[in-house]
């Protein structure tokens, strides 16, 4: 094979080598129980607070509001079924949006079979909620708003203040969660002064390891565990914790650009995705699904008439690993997310996610684009 280029770091990311040192130094000297009262598990503990404090110094929050979990997807399911388990006497009514994660997708559809009534928001072709359609949902029964800061599959930003804001004006009582996986680290976010109650992070989408992750809770939000047993986390989510784990996401975290409002995404990563984008707009048959100003290392396309997956396999046999959608629906028909943007059929069956890392050099992606052109000619005879 003349190269290996890997273009689906939105599925997850190769581990920084600082990250798999930490990893490794954690399991191999640090190995106590955090809970332990001797010397060792303090040691231990230690790891737990210092990686804390770079996530809370990262997003401006608070030590106590960050709680460990194994992932985007426990973050999710802490927040949203957190809330509903322990207020839902205050109204049965949730509001999400069609393009959310499976992780939040299909939990409102569980919560739906519980007798919760729960509103979609209208999204445009690029994904972007609807704000009236939004305003014109909350009512008084209105517990929680669930909606995504990045999509994984088309790199679509929402704006997350002003929905923030919008929740508040109306019912500061409202919850609103923020599924911040795809955004953490790309863009800026300020948990401190923006209305969010519950955002999550995963590690693995950020160079840290796989099954750990992160959610904010923000002081006073008094969430149900999913998790019963020990008591760790402050009592959010029982069970020894992943230690090793927790000290790779610490040196993720740590790695990350720090974002201003005058730097509001990664440079680096923005510059390859234009790069990227222009190439491919020069192709005759491609489609750009992503809406223009989305994350800087999402770009969503379509080659009508040749199938995702078709295409997907050709490029693996050249060395270009890219995706169909989000890793978690491959194997489904079509894309539900560019489905519920109301694009067409051909163009949610053919959709391609290619998403970048900073390692991705010009000489990468102009590999890929010849790869690309040659692979379509090739396909297009069939
Ligand atoms: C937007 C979004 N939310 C949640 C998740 C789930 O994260 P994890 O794989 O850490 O469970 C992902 C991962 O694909 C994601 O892209």
């Amino acid at each position: 094979m003349e190269r290996e280029i890997y273009l689906d770091n939105a599925a997850t990311t190769k581990a920084l080598p600082e990250v798999t040192a930490a990893v490794v130094d954690a399991l191999e000297n640090t190995y106590a129980n955090p809970s332990s009262l001797h010397r060792f598990g303090l040691k231990s503990e230690k790891i737990l607070n210092n990686s804390r404090k770079i996530i809370t110094d990262y997003l401006g929050v608070k030590t106590k509001e960050i709680i460990f979990t194994s992932g985007g997807t426990e973050s999710n399911n802490l927040a949203i079924r957190g809330i509903t388990n322990s207020y839902k006497n205050r109204g049965k009514h949730l509001i999400t949006s069609p393009i959310e994660h499976s992780s939040v997708a299909e939990l409102f559809n569980v919560l739906a079979t519980e007798g919760w009534q729960i509103d979609t928001v209208n999204v445009d072709h690029g994904g972007h909620v609807d704000l009236d359609h939004l305003r014109s949902l909350i009512t008084d029964k209105t517990l929680l708003v669930s909606i995504m800061q990045v999509n994984n599959e088309l790199g679509t930003i929402q704006p997350i203040k002003e929905i923030a804001e919008l929740i508040e004006s109306i019912n500061p009582l409202i919850f609103f969660h923020v599924d911040g996986v795809q955004a953490f680290g790309k863009i800026y976010s300020n948990l401190s002064q923006w209305p969010v109650d519950l955002y999550s992070i995963s590690g693995h989408k950020i160079h840290g390891p796989k099954g750990i992750g992160a959610l904010y809770v923000k002081e006073g939000t008094n969430l149900k565990p999913l998790i019963y047993g020990g008591g760790q986390e402050s009592k959010l989510r029982s069970g020894t914790e992943n230690v090793p784990g927790i000290a790779g996401l610490g040196e993720a975290v740590k790695k990350l650009t720090r974002f201003s409002k005058e730097i509001t995404a990664d440079r680096y990563l923005a510059q390859q995705k234009e790069y990227l984008l222009e190439s491919l707009q020069q192709i005759e048959e491609v489609v750009i699904n992503s809406p223009t100003a989305g994350a800087p290392h999402i770009i969503n396309f379509s080659i009508p008439g040749i199938k995702g997956e078709t295409m997907l396999h050709a490029l693996e046999r050249q060395g270009i690993y890219i995706s169909t959608g989000s890793a978690c629906s491959s194997k489904k028909k079509g894309s539900r997310i560019i489905n519920a943007c109301g694009l067409s059929q051909a163009r949610s069956e053919s959709a391609l996610r290619v998403s970048l890392n900073k390692n991705i050099t010009d000489s990468d992606l102009d590999y890929f684009i010849k790869t690309l052109k040659k692979q379509i000619d090739f396909l297009k005879l069939f």
